[in-house]
């Protein structure tokens, strides 16, 4: 027996524990008779009592407590099927159903939901009965249909198996012609919108995120919330909303704008029976589907896991679910896929192994890299990195710039966001300059989070050994300011603000004159199109005038260094 038992007197709980061994006739809400003993308990003693009934007509549980606090078995939640339990309990201070009632019925999967009002007398009055409707329902507002009362002597006339089979039948059918459909997972995008002025891009940037992920997003919704909940972020009755939501929308992923702590994610997952995933996992997620070659992978697994660490303390079912999958970047779930040879091992003792073993790795790949620097010398021909925020256009330029139309040197281009991760260079020709070197690189974004800009460090800063920076900015994106900061912050933070840069106004073919006048006005560069060719010439001439700037600087600072020595040899008399 369950829920609020004190001060019963002995008599009411044997009462009670009798409830355990009435049977119904299988199929049906219940019978006269078990109606009228719950009503006359309820009375007596003055709370909710509710019995669980199976399929077979057992009770197999008895709750004091309204239908929310009602103690359910371990439910088969998550399969396309009801939970094979409906509820039939008595409130002794009258009324039809409430919306705990009916809230329960959905977020169980209860056959039904049958409430006894209870008269002056404990005489049991209507019998009010809900079940659920089909997923995707057209023409029901709601996600249950609400019988017309009858009265306890009627009871046992509603006939729910045929009821339940019916809509068993139709909710397998459903879901049959949508696994049929659906190769993608299915999600729906929140974004918290706190006042802040760029929420709605925020959302289209999480949209672009969870498509590149290879998700088809079904719903997205910008949730205005002044303050956070600390258990689950927008509340417990938007959560209901969002599970109703996907319950129609046969959703199984749920992917928040903002970074979800450990506690949260579980809770989350938890009050929906959803997948939940935060930005964050979104992105290392892309990252490890796009990661290649050696070091990018170890430097994606690293992240993943100073991401994961935290949250795998305490965490029982999903780390278990994280764990589970391992296996390559191109298989796997959303949120589970790990970069690579190495299955991301998810034991909680073996994790600060792991980790130290990565870092010891990516030591060792920078060592070499920086031997490898020094032996090259500075060499003379100019080095043009190109940065920008990702998506902007910046393998498409380089591609323009090399002329690399030939296949093989053709660098990836794609309309997802990091399909760069490593950094590729190609040799290149600016007339007045000559041979130049233009080096692609990964993507920034805003809010890059740390454990990934920590494990990319050593990549972005190779960005510093370039002479020019050219900062490729997607005019065409109705936020390219905010975008175009946010680049800069990074580069502040890499200690790279001070080099030469040069800005191309990329996607002019595509952006809003009126925006591109605006843009060039404030920060200037130059417009181009990468895909056109248009304004290439004139971003050519740019870049030449800098790295001649530098270049010229650069013989300067050699020649005042000389000067330097030749002084201090005739001061010191030295030969
Ligand atoms: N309309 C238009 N689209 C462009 C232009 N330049 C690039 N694109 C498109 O923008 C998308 C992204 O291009 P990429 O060159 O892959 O961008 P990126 O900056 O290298 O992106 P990441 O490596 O993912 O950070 C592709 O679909 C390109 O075709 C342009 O000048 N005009
Ligand atoms: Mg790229």
């Amino acid at each position: 027996m369950h829920g609020n038992l004190s001060g019963l007197r002995p008599a009411q709980k044997k009462s009670l524990e009798n409830l355990y061994r009435r049977r119904i006739e299988p199929g049906r809400l219940g019978s006269p008779e078990l109606v009228r003993n719950l009503a006359e308990l309820a009375y007596d003693v003055r709370r909710e009592v509710g019995v669980l009934i199976d399929r077979r007509g057992r009770v197999i549980s008895v709750s004091v407590a309204d239908a929310k606090a009602t103690a359910f078995p371990e439910l088969r939640m998550g399969e396309n099927r009801l939970s094979g339990f409906h509820l039939l309990h008595a409130h002794p201070k009258g009324g039809a159903l409430s919306k705990g009632d009916l809230s329960t019925l959905f977020l169980k999967r209860l056959d039904a939901v049958a409430v006894i009002e209870v008269g002056q007398d404990g005489r049991p009055g209507l019998v009010h009965a809900a079940h659920l409707t089909p997923p995707g329902s057209i023409g029901e507002e709601e996600d249950w249909r609400i019988l017309p009362p009858v009265a306890p002597f009627e009871v046992d006339a509603f006939d729910l198996g045929a009821q339940v089979s019916a809509l068993e039948e139709e909710i397998a059918r459903a879901s049959r012609t949508r696994a049929a459909q659906k190769e993608r997972e299915r999600a729906i995008l929140i974004q918290i919108d706190q006042g802040e002025f760029d929420a709605e891009d925020r959302l289209d940037e999480l949209g672009e995120l969870a498509r590149t992920a290879g998700a088809e997003v079904v719903w997205r919704e910008l949730v205005y919330r002044r303050n956070l909940k600390a258990g689950t972020l927008v509340g417990a009755g938007k959560l209901e909303e969002l599970t109703s939501r996907a319950y129609h929308l046969d959703a199984e992923l749920l992917i928040f704008g903002q970074e979800l702590g450990a506690a949260q994610a579980r809770e989350i997952e938890a009050a929906t029976g959803l997948k939940v995933l935060d930005r964050t996992q979104l992105i290392l997620d892309i990252f490890a589907l796009h990661a290649q070659g050696q070091e990018s992978r170890l430097q994606v697994e690293l992240a993943q896991l100073r991401y994961m660490k935290p949250r795998l303390l305490g965490a029982g079912a999903q780390l278990s679910r994280i764990g589970a999958s391992g296996g390559s970047a191109s298989s796997g779930a959303i949120g589970t896929r790990g970069p690579g040879e190495t299955k991301l091992e998810l034991d909680r003792r073996r994790i600060n192994d792991r980790i130290s073993f990565l870092e010891k790795q990516l030591q060792a790949v920078a060592t070499r890299r920086e031997e490898r620097r020094k032996s090259r010398g500075r060499n003379d021909v100019p080095v043009i990195s190109i940065v920008g925020y990702t998506n902007a256009g910046k393998s498409t330029l380089l591609n323009a710039f090399t002329h690399a139309a030939e296949e093989p040197r053709r660098v990836l281009a794609e309309n997802k966001l990091f399909a760069t991760l490593r950094p590729t260079s190609r040799q290149g020709f600016l007339s007045g300059l000559g041979q130049v070197v233009l080096t692609d690189t990964v993507g920034f974004i805003r809010d890059l989070p740390a454990d990934l800009s920590r494990a990319f460090r050593a990549t972005l800063e190779e960005i510093g050994d370039a002479d020019v920076l050219l900062h490729v900015v997607d005019a065409s994106a109705p936020d390219f300011e905010v975008r175009l900061g946010a680049v800069e912050r990074i580069l502040e933070d890499l200690a790279l603000s001070d080099m030469p840069v040069v800005i191309a106004l990329n996607k002019a073919d595509a952006a809003n004159p009126e925006a591109l006048r605006r843009l060039q006005e404030r920060h200037g560069g130059v417009a181009v199109s990468a895909l056109s060719g248009l304004g290439l010439s004139a971003l050519k001439e740019e870049l030449v005038q800098a790295a001649s700037k530098v270049q010229q600087e650069r013989a300067a600072q050699e020649v005042a260094a000389q000067q330097q020595a030749e002084q201090w040899r005739g001061a010191t008399g030295l030969d």
